[in-house]
């Protein structure tokens, strides 16, 4: 489903690599950690799959098609089978719950009837159900994620990529969170989570790809956070 290449990123502003000389494999509907310090590539990577950079030296393919070369105007649609989690949430603060869903799938066009019946379908997938008139400030971290979580997994993407999801949320909220991503995981939609968070690592026994300076220095099946993290 992923297949990265000898992959190496120079951003032009720097003269260390982001990413040197980086292989590996995700095959659909795995739930792959990537972890590392600060600094040493996990949002780079993320950012090579989305095509918001491309590698200077390498191949990226998803689907087995080579992301690095893809003409410009089929980014889109290549965006379009990716859902996308972050720390901040990054929700639109003037729209409804519902209509930050809704959004999402506006956006390609989807008919306004799909939208109606979809949108509340995936909001009580989330836990979210009889909160799709609240605005994103009246809901708490954990909802908002919830939130999140909905919009990117309206469409159905084949993958989501998940930057820090739990960074700005509680321990417990944290564990809901991770449930919520273990469920979609299960419909198959292959998970990468970038994290520091050595407990829900730990807990949850799943391939641990370590990252330092660029490099990837561990993939474990079925790993922890690690001694010395
Ligand atoms: N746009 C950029 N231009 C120049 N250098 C960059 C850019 N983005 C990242 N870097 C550098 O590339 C390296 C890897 O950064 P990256 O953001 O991928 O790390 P990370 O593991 O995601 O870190 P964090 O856990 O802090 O988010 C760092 O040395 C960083 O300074």
């Amino acid at each position: 489903m992923i297949r990265i290449e000898d992959v190496t990123k120079v951003y032009k502003t720097s003269t260390r690599p982001a990413l040197n000389n980086v292989s590996f494999e995700v095959d659909k509907g795995e739930f792959v950690f990537v972890i590392g310090p600060s600094g040493s590539g996990k949002s780079t990577f993320l950012r090579l799959l989305l095509r918001e950079e491309t590698p200077t030296k390498g191949k990226i393919y998803i689907s087995n098609v080579d992301v690095a070369k893809m003409p410009r105007r089929k980014v889109p649609r290549l965006r379009q089978t990716i859902g996308c989690v972050f720390q901040d949430f990054r929700l639109l603060s003037n729209k409804t719950v519902f209509e930050n869903v809704a959004f999402a799938l506006e956006v390609i066009g989807k008919p306004a009837h799909t939208i109606r019946k979809v949108v509340p379908e995936v909001l009580e997938l989330v836990g979210l159900d009889g909160k799709s008139d609240r605005m994103p400030n009246e809901l708490s971290g954990g909802e908002q994620q919830r939130v999140a979580i909905a919009r990117a997994f309206v469409n159905r993407p084949l993958m989501l990529l998940a930057d820090e999801p739990t960074g700005n949320l509680d321990p417990d909220t944290s564990q809901d969170i991770m449930l919520l991503l273990e469920r979609i995981n299960r419909t198959g939609t292959t998970v990468l989570m970038a994290t520091h968070d050595h407990s829900i690592v730990d807990s949850m026994r799943r391939r641990v790809v370590e990252l330092e300076f660029g490099k990837v220095i561990r993939d474990d099946a079925r790993g922890v956070y690690g001694v010395g993290n």
